[in-house]
C-alpha cells in the first residue's frame, strides 16, 4: 500500500464502469474505494447523460465517456488501464450488457484484471457466454442471492439440511463455483469465503471480536468492489486483492464503529492505515 516511489501511473489505474444517469452513487462509491486504498488513477466510465451527475460530484477521480462497448473496447487500448469494475449500478439493460461483454473479450490480448459486482453477476447468470468469458483475471463478489443466481445448483446444496456426513459448507460452496467459473469468488456475508479455481481459501469473519454487523448497510458491497478493484490496479494477484480488500472492510467498519454508512468506509482506510505503520 505503501507509495515510496514512482509516478500516478506506477501506482495503477483502475476503470469503474457507471449504469443510467441517477444510479451513479454505487460506481462513485467503488472508485472512492479503490483511490483511497491506493491506485494511482482511477476513473469512472459513464454514458453521455450520466457525465454531469458524475461532474458535479468528483473531483480526484476522472471522468470518461463510454457509450457503448465499443467505447470500452476503445478506452482499453490504453494499457494503463489495469484494472475494471462493472456492476455497482450498472443496470440490467442492452448496455450493461454489452459493456460486460466488451470487459470480458480477451480478443484483445492482455486479459484485464476485472472486478464483476451487482448487477454484472447479475448478467453474467442470465448469459451462458458471458459466464463462460470469465477468466483467471477475474474476482465474483457475490451476496447470497447474487450467488444462488450464478450457481444455482451450489446454493441448494448449500442451503439443504445435512442428512449424511458432514454439512456441505459455505467454503464447500464457494470453493466449488471458484472451479466452475475459473476464476476467484468471494462470497459475502458476515463470513466472507474467497477461493480461487485451485481450491485455495480463505474465511473473512466478521464475528465475535470482529463482529461489524453495522456493515449490513446498503452501498458498503459497492466499496468493497472498489478496494479489489484498487488493489488489483496496484498489482495484487486476483486472491491476494479479495482476501486483502475484504479484510481492510471489516477493519474500517470496526475502527468507525457503529453508525458507519457506505461513505465512512474509504475515509477511514488512512486511519486503518495509520495504524498498520503504512
Ligand atoms: N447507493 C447506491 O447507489 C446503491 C446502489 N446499489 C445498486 O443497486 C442495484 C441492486 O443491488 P441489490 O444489492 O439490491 O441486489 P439485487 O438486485 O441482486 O437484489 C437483491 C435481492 O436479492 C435477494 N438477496 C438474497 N440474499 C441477499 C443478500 N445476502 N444480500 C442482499 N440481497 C439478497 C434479496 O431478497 C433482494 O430481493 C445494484 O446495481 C447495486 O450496485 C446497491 O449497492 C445499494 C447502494
Ligand atoms: N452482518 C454482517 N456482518 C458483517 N458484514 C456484513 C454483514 N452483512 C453484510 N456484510 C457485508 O457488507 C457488504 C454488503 O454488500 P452487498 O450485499 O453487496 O450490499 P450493497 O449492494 O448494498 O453494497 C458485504 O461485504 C458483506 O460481507
Amino acid at each position: 500500500m505503501g507509495k515510496a516511489e514512482g509516478h500516478k501511473y506506477n501506482h495503477g489505474h483502475a476503470l469503474i464502469l457507471s449504469g443510467p444517469p441517477h444510479h451513479g452513487g454505487a460506481a462513485r462509491l467503488a472508485a472512492r474505494g479503490a483511490l483511497r486504498v491506493g491506485a494511482g488513477v482511477v476513473s469512472v466510465g459513464a454514458s453521455g447523460e450520466a457525465m454531469a451527475e458524475h461532474a458535479a460530484r468528483l473531483d480526484a477521480i476522472m471522468l470518461r465517456a463510454v457509450g457503448d462497448g465499443a467505447d470500452l473496447a476503445g478506452a482499453l487500448q490504453d494499457k494503463r488501464i489495469n484494472a475494471l469494475c462493472l456492476g455497482p449500478g450498472l443496470g440490467l439493460d442492452a448496455r450493461g450488457k454489452a459493456l460486460v461483454g466488451a470487459a470480458l473479450d480477451q480478443s484483445r490480448g492482455e486479459p484485464r484484471s476485472t472486478v464483476l459486482d451487482a448487477d454484472a453477476l447479475t448478467l453474467v447468470a442470465a448469459d451462458p457466454a458471458l459466464f463462460a468469458a470469465l477468466h483467471k483475471d477475474c474476482v465474483l463478489t457475490p451476496h447470497a442471492g447474487e450467488f444462488a443466481r450464478l450457481f444455482p445448483d451450489i446454493a441448494e446444496k448449500l442451503n439443504a439440511p445435512a442428512t449424511i456426513g458432514p454439512a456441505y459448507s459455505k467454503v464447500d460452496a464457494t470453493r466449488e463455483a471458484a472451479k466452475r467459473a475459473g476464476c476467484v469468488v468471494l462470497f459475502k456475508g458476515p463470513d466472507t469465503v474467497i477461493a480461487n479455481p485451485e481450491g485455495r481459501c480463505a474465511i473473512s469473519a466478521a464475528v465475535y471480536e470482529r463482529a461489524a454487523p453495522w456493515l449490513a448497510t446498503a452501498g458498503s458491497g459497492d466499496v468493497l468492489a472498489g478496494f479489489i478493484t484498487g488493489l488489483l490496479a496496484r498489482g495484487l494477484d486476483p486472491f491476494s486483492a479479495a482476501q486483502t480488500a475484504a479484510w481492510l472492510h471489516v477493519e474500517c467498519a470496526l475502527s468507525f464503529g457503529p453508525g458507519l454508512i457506505a461513505e465512512d468506509l474509504p475515509e477511514e482506510l488512512p486511519k486503518v492505515f495509520r495504524k498498520l505503520g503504512l
